[in-house]
């Protein structure tokens, strides 16, 4: 396909390695979102399942993590962290390499969204000059609804930058971050998604044990965490306002919310919060 930045298309072929959790999460999305076509698309993963699945979906599995990025022009690398550079070293010989390529159009994006590797660490295991992004995206990326954070390496230009954003639109809201922030971002949206997984369950059991039934509790956790994320984000206002709004004087929510604090909820979430970005730290190494 041609490369047109201008207008949110991609530079195929895309080449993703490690087809996993969050990785098929954003392919979904830019599928859905015809930024690029599946035949451009071509996937590694250790996993023969997921390899099916998406060989009937059209797209190409390739043999090897260099096979899949011969020729590419967009890079993903959604494998664990502790991978990355094994990965990146395997991939090193079929990539251009800056003095190979003709025209910054030649040149070949590498975006990584593994936690806590640094843009060093990329290009310690790239060839010299290639431009590379560090990007925290998560996994409501499948339905369009994600949120990534993404930090520029010193050799991705403008285009790149055009490029990584309009991959990660496909997937939801796009900020540029300095590498810097990305371990904070990490624990916050990165992990995110799972901290609001695990409360609706705790609703969720919390409505069960009252004596709903099990669906009934689920259909009452899940819109109501929908509803109030969506509140949030569409009127703008502090969520302290719009709590206050659900408290009535004497009520149900004051006698709730007194629990929380009891039990130290916001701390607890804030301890979460700093060790998940301790552990992002630590998985840079
Ligand atoms: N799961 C999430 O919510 C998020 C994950 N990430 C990052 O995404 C990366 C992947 O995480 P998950 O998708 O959760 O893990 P996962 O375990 O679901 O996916 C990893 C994939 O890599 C494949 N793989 C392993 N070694 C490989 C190799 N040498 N060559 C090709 N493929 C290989 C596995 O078969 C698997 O498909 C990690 O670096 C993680 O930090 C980033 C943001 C959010
Ligand atoms: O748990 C993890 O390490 C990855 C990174 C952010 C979300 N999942």
């Amino acid at each position: 396909m041609n490369s047109d930045e201008t207008t949110g298309h991609l530079r195929g072929p895309l080449a993703l390695l490690g087809a996993g959790a969050m990785g098929s999460a954003i392919l979904e999305a830019v599928l859905a979102g015809g930024q690029i076509a599946a035949a451009d698309v071509r996937i590694t993963t250790l996993d023969p399942a997921a390899a099916d699945r998406w060989r009937e979906r059209g797209v190409h599995v390739a043999d090897d993590n260099a096979a899949a990025v011969a020729g590419a022009r967009l890079v993903i690398v959604a494998v664990k962290p502790a991978d990355v550079p094994t990965v990146l070293d395997s991939i090193c010989a079929a990539l251009p390499t800056d003095a190979a390529a003709e025209s910054a159009q030649e040149r070949c994006l590498v975006v990584s969204i593994a936690a806590g590797v640094r843009l060093a660490t990329l290009a310690q295991h790239l060839p010299p000059g290639t431009p590379a992004v560090r990007v925290m995206p998560n996994t409501p990326a499948l339905i369009g609804e994600g949120m990534s954070a993404l930090s520029p390496g010193e050799h991705a230009g403008e285009r790149d930058v055009a490029v990584a954003t309009a991959l990660l639109a496909a997937c939801g809201q796009v900020v540029v971050v300095p590498e810097k922030q990305q371990d904070a971002v990490t624990a916050i949206s990165g992990s995110g998604p799972a901290y609001v997984f695990a409360v609706a369950e705790a609703l969720i059991d919390a409505g069960v044990l009252l004596g709903l039934p099990r669906p009934t509790a689920a259909q009452l956790a899940t819109q109501t965490l929908a509803g109030a994320a969506l509140m949030l984000r569409e009127s703008g206002q502090h969520p302290s306002l719009l709590r206050e709004q659900v408290t009535s004087p004497g009520g149900t929510t004051a006698a709730g919310l007194r629990e929380f604090d009891r039990h130290a909820l916001k701390s607890t979430i804030i301890a979460a919060a700093e060790a998940a970005h301790e552990r992002s730290r630590q998985l840079g190494g």
